[in-house]
């Protein structure tokens, strides 16, 4: 299907394009994705090329944003969202936090692919330190295809991310005229324009340029997190072990052995774990590596101690964290600590 451009880094300072004068100052950071696709054809909607446009020709080609907003833009990368490292989520969030500094920036708009966007939202939710706006933006079909989404998509964005009202509710996601959380959001079917979901709701709509809000996240985010961009280097590898039937165990051990510092286990149903992954789940344990029960099931949440008694074997549980999401809590926690009551509190909080 998508296939991706090669990756390239160039961030160029913002320059406000001339605008209005009184329009909040909107910076558009677009790193790929199908929003930037290119396709063969008009019916071209699911075969293309991800990560094509420049940002410069994707906000020319768009005059109705100098409504909400005074937009300028920066390429920060170029790449199909699959492809993102660890490395990239700590530039675009160091580049994120050094523009909300800027007295001169109100809101911040992310053009993102939507293959991994939940996972970069909550990332930048928990590190980012601001109550300005960030807003996180892709679409399901490229700007050559017939019925293309990412245009509407990105005005609409930009109005979420020029409007007052989205301040302090931390990291957006604007898609299909839906405002949700971060935190919550997730892909949650493919192909289709209505691909984006939270599992509690959205937090508002965008219509027409205006935001309307029902509803705000309770969880801990952006300013009031214990964690900043600032104090983080690197992020430890922590990653995700899927749960099946006959499920072997190889991965979590070769995983184990490369030097994994947190397993996300994504177990079946309430986050149950096979018989015989049970005993090497405890044997890394043993030998340091924290072990974090989530479920592969969209939607629901995990319980301490019932299915597995995580107190006696000394696991976290990942709330009602997707596997993915509960990936990159553990990887910014872990910045700060290896206390697993702690590591609880944390995933009770964000
Ligand atoms: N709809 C999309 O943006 C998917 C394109 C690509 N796989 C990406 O995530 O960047």
């Amino acid at each position: 299907m998508a296939q991706a451009a090669p990756s390239t880094i160039a961030v160029q300072p913002a320059a406000a394009a001339p605008a209005p004068a009184g329009l909040p100052h909107v910076v558009v950071l677009a790193t790929g994705g199908t929003i930037a696709g290119a396709g063969a054809s008009a019916t071209s909607s699911a075969t293309y090329q991800a990560a094509k446009v420049p940002v410069d020709q994707l906000l020319a080609g768009l005059p109705e944003l100098g409504k909400a907003a005074r937009v300028s833009g920066e390429q920060v990368f170029q790449i199909a969202s699959e492809s993102f490292t660890n490395e990239q989520l700590l530039t675009l969030a160091r580049r994120v936090q050094a523009l909300v500094r800027q007295p001169d920036v109100q809101g911040i708009v992310i053009t993102h692919g939507t293959d991994t966007l939940e996972e970069t939202g909550f990332f930048l939710n928990l590190v980012v330190q601001t109550d300005k706006p960030v807003v996180l933006v892709g679409s399901m079909r490229p700007g050559t295809a017939l019925s293309a989404d990412g245009a509407l998509n990105l005005v609409g964005a930009v109005s979420v991310a020029a409007s007052p009202e989205s301040a302090g509710k931390g990291v957006l996601v604007s898609m299909h005229d839906e405002i949700h959380t971060a935190r919550d959001v997730a892909k949650m079917a493919n192909i289709k324009t209505s691909a984006f979901a939270s599992p509690w709701g959205p937090l508002g709509m965008v219509v027409e340029g205006k935001t309307w809000w029902f509803r705000a996240p309770v969880k801990r985010h952006t300013s009031a997190s214990e964690f900043s961009i600032d104090r983080i280097q690197a992020l430890p590898a922590v990653d995700i072990v899927y749960s099946y039937a006959n499920v072997p165990g190889t991965a979590l051990d070769a995983l184990g052995a490369a030097g994994m510092q947190a397993v996300i286990h994504a177990g079946t149903g309430n986050g149950s774990v096979a018989d015989r992954i049970v005993p090497r789940l405890n044997e890394w344990r043993r030998k340091g590596v924290v072990v974090v029960r989530s479920s592969r099931i969209p939607g629901g949440f995990v319980l301490r101690n019932a299915e597995q008694p995580d107190d006696k074997y000394d696991w976290i549980v990942a709330h009602d964290l997707n596997p993915q999401k509960a990936r990159l809590l553990a990887a910014v926690a872990l910045t700060q600590t290896r206390d697993t009551r702690e590591l609880q509190r944390i995933f009770w909080e964000y």
